[in-house]
Parts: structure tokens; sequence; C-alpha cells
């Protein structure tokens, strides 16, 4: 399976969302991931519901929902009828990981589960024949721009292990400072999905970003 881009709204210019979602429509890119933050499970806030609906409108892709809030059980079936394909949850964020993974499946979408740098790759030992994709964070979540950690890549090789060991089909997303620099190292490592935020929007030419970024990979 070659890998998946999927380039961050959150890096996109938002008075211009519509024509920055086409542009993802006409790219490479097989998803486009979408940053939902709360103020309180990380300390930024993005945008919600109305705005993932907008999205919803002219988006062609896959569309790949990081819910970076607070029990995020209590919204996801709103996410869920708002185009989200994949909705992913952080392990610290849910009282019952579980029981969110099964709502999630339960609407129709594929489940998710989110490792921020400091959390153990253990934590999802139980529920990983259960998911659909581990989303490994390679910066802290809040903010888009920042630098790659560099454990992040013996935590991907520690979670391609572990989906080995359970037998899991899990798709491992990296998040976070993805880059041309860093991409093929990531995919060498075990990531199946690499999420580019400031690397694509921020480019002369986004489409040529996304065309030579999967070249690189090919
Ligand atoms: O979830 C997040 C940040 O919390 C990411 O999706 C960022 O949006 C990635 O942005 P870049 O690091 O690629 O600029």
């Amino acid at each position: 399976m070659s890998t998946i881009i999927a380039p961050s709204i959150l890096a996109a210019d938002f008075a211009e969302l519509k024509k920055e979602v086409e542009m993802v429509n006409r790219s490479e890119a097989e998803w486009l991931h979408v940053d939902i933050m709360d103020g309180m499970f990380v300390p930024n806030m993005s945008f919600g519901l109305p705005v993932c609906e907008a999205i919803d409108r002219y988006n062609k892709k896959v569309m790949d929902v990081h819910l970076m809030i607070e029990e995020p059980g209590r919204y996801v079936d709103e996410f869920a009828k708002r185009g989200a394909e994949y909705i992913t949850v952080h392990v610290e964020a849910c009282k019952h990981l579980h029981r969110d993974i099964q709502l999630i499946k339960s609407l129709g979408c594929k489940a998710g589960v989110a490792l921020n740098p400091h959390s153990s790759v253990s934590l999802i030992e139980d529920v990983l024949p259960e998911l659909d994709l581990v989303l490994v964070m390679s910066v802290n979540p809040g903010f888009g721009g920042q630098s790659l950690i560099a454990g992040t890549f013996d935590k991907i090789r520690r979670v391609k292990e572990l989906i080995k060991k359970t037998g899991s089909k899990a798709l491992i997303q990296v998040d976070g400072g993805v880059k041309n620099t860093n991409a093929a190292e990531l995919v060498a490592a075990g990531a199946d999905v690499l999420v580019a935020g400031s690397f694509v929007f921020s480019s002369d030419d986004p489409i040529k970003t996304i065309a030579d970024l999967k070249a690189d990979l090919a």
C-alpha cells in the first residue's frame, strides 16, 4: 500500500476555506485531516461542527477527523453526520476509551486512537484489535508549525510491533512536523498515513508539494 497523505486543514487560510478544500481535491492527497480543538484538552481552539459541515460540502477526499477534545464521545455522532469517515480520539481524553471506540464504529466510521508524545504505547494494547488507526503524535497537540520530536521514529516502530503481535489491522498515522526531510524515515519506521499541515499549505505550490512528497515515497 502506498503512503497516504493527509493535508491538515488547520494550516489552511480559513478566509479561503472553500478554495483550500478544492485545492486538496485536485491534489494527489487521499485524505483531508480535520483538527478539532476545545481549548481544554489542548491549549488552543480551532473550529467546530459548522465549519466541519462547510468543509464536508466541498471535500471529495476521505475526511479524517482528529478530536483533541475532552470526553469526545459527546460529539462523535455529530461529526459522523458531518462527513467524518475516520474519527480519532485521545487516550487521555476518554473516561471509557473502549466504549468511545465502539460508539464510533456503531456510527459506521473507522475508529482511531491518538497517543501524545508522553503516552505509553501500552495504553492502546487492549483496544488495538478494535482499531482502524493509531495516531502517533509527533508534536504536542494544539498547534501547527512545530518540529517533529525525535523519539517519534522509535515509537512508530514499537506501535508497529504491537500491531503485528495483536494481529490488528490498524494503520499508523503520524501528525506534526512532517516534511519531505523526514517523511521517508517515518515510512521506513512503519507509518502508513502522513499528516502534513504547514509543509503543504505554506508552500508556494501545495499541489506540487503533495505530488513531490508522493513521488519521493513511491
Ligand atoms: O494536530 C495537529 C496539531 O495539534 C496537527 O494536525 C497539525 O495541524 C500539524 O501541523 P504541522 O505540524 O504539519 O504544521
